[in-house]
């Protein structure tokens, strides 16, 4: 067993979140938000990998590995969480594959702090239930319970009062996602909300609620990285049953019927946009 190669057991992907719709209620006393939201998980987004060791340490390879910290990371924080509440002294030497653009509203960090729990969880044999795992790791950020269920879910609150539903009409959809490479900081984002509750998301079946739904979020996200409106104005011009910026941007996602249609769009957006990061997987 090493981390080059390592067994299903000592791996986990830390799957892209996109936010099929996302309507912000309420700004809330300590500055964050009420909002109302339908997750969805890729099959596919960062890699992580854990080998036995002394300490809880953390090495950070791939793509997008370049300025992300191995000792201020949130796969840290969740590891150091999880050992704290498990009251063990356990070592784990992880290896974070970073494949997701940084700052880009699909999970991120949130879902890499996801994965080592569940991981982690396997590894030292602490035996938490997923629902035990998305409690705990509240504290590490709004999207983080969510990135722990790893499945379809409505969400309230701040994003942490989660209810999984059936995929239903999504099933066997596929996703392209579509980042510009300009990182975009939730905080500042939701700071420029207008202030306006539009209403509550409508409907159970998580394609038609998302397709009469929104991403309040777009506007003041498009102030701040103005290319979102040409990313979304490509992706209608695609085959895709929804184009959408996803949680605070700047990643825009299209959802299409088939792999083929989403590989197809993939192949139009790469030779229209310049300077584009892009990713295809189905829906878990
Ligand atoms: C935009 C979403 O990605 C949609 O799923 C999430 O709401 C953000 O989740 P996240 O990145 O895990 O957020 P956190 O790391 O907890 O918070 C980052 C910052 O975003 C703002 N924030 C986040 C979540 C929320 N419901 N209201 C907020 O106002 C706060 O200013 C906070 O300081
Ligand atoms: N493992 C990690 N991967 C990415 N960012 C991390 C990680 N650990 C800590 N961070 C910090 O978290 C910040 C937010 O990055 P992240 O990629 O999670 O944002 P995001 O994609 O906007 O997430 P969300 O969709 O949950 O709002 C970064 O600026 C980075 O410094």
């Amino acid at each position: 067993m090493t981390a080059e190669n390592p067994t299903i057991d000592d791996s986990e992907i830390a799957c892209a979140k996109i936010n099929l719709a996302l309507h912000v209620r309420r700004r809330l006393p300590d500055g964050y938000h009420d909002i109302e939201t339908i997750f969805a998980f890729l099959d596919c987004g960062d890699h992580l990998s854990v080998i036995a060791g002394t300490n809880i340490e953390l090495s950070v390879e791939g793509q997008f590995s370049d300025g992300l910290s191995n000792s201020d990371n949130l796969v840290l924080d969740a590891a150091r969480l999880l050992a704290l509440h498990a009251n063990i002294d356990a070592g784990a030497k992880i290896t974070l594959d970073k494949r997701l653009p940084v700052a880009s509203g699909i999970g991120g960090g949130s879902a890499d702090a996801a994965a080592t729990l569940r991981l982690l969880n396997r590894f030292w044999n602490t035996e938490l239930s997923l629902e035990s795992l998305a409690k705990l790791s509240e504290p590490l950020g709004a999207d983080v319970p969510a990135c722990v269920i790893n499945q379809t879910c409505h969400g309230a609150g701040i994003g942490q009062d989660l209810m999984p539903i059936e995929n239903g009409k999504l099933s066997g959809h596929h996703v392209l996602l579509v980042n510009p490479l300009v990182p975009v900081s939730t905080a500042a984002v939701f700071r420029d909300w207008d202030g306006v509750d539009h209403g509550g998301l409508e409907g159970s079946d998580p394609l038609l609620a998302a397709m009469a739904g929104r991403n309040d979020l777009q506007k003041p996200a498009q102030i701040l990285a103005p290319v979102i409106g040409d990313l979304l104005s490509e992706l209608n011009k695609t085959d895709s049953v929804i184009a959408r910026m996803s949680g605070s941007g700047a990643t825009c996602f299209g959802i299409y019927e088939t792999e083929q249609l989403s590989h197809a769009a993939e192949k139009r957006i790469v030779e229209t946009l310049p300077n584009v990061w892009t990713m295809v997987g189905g829906l878990r």
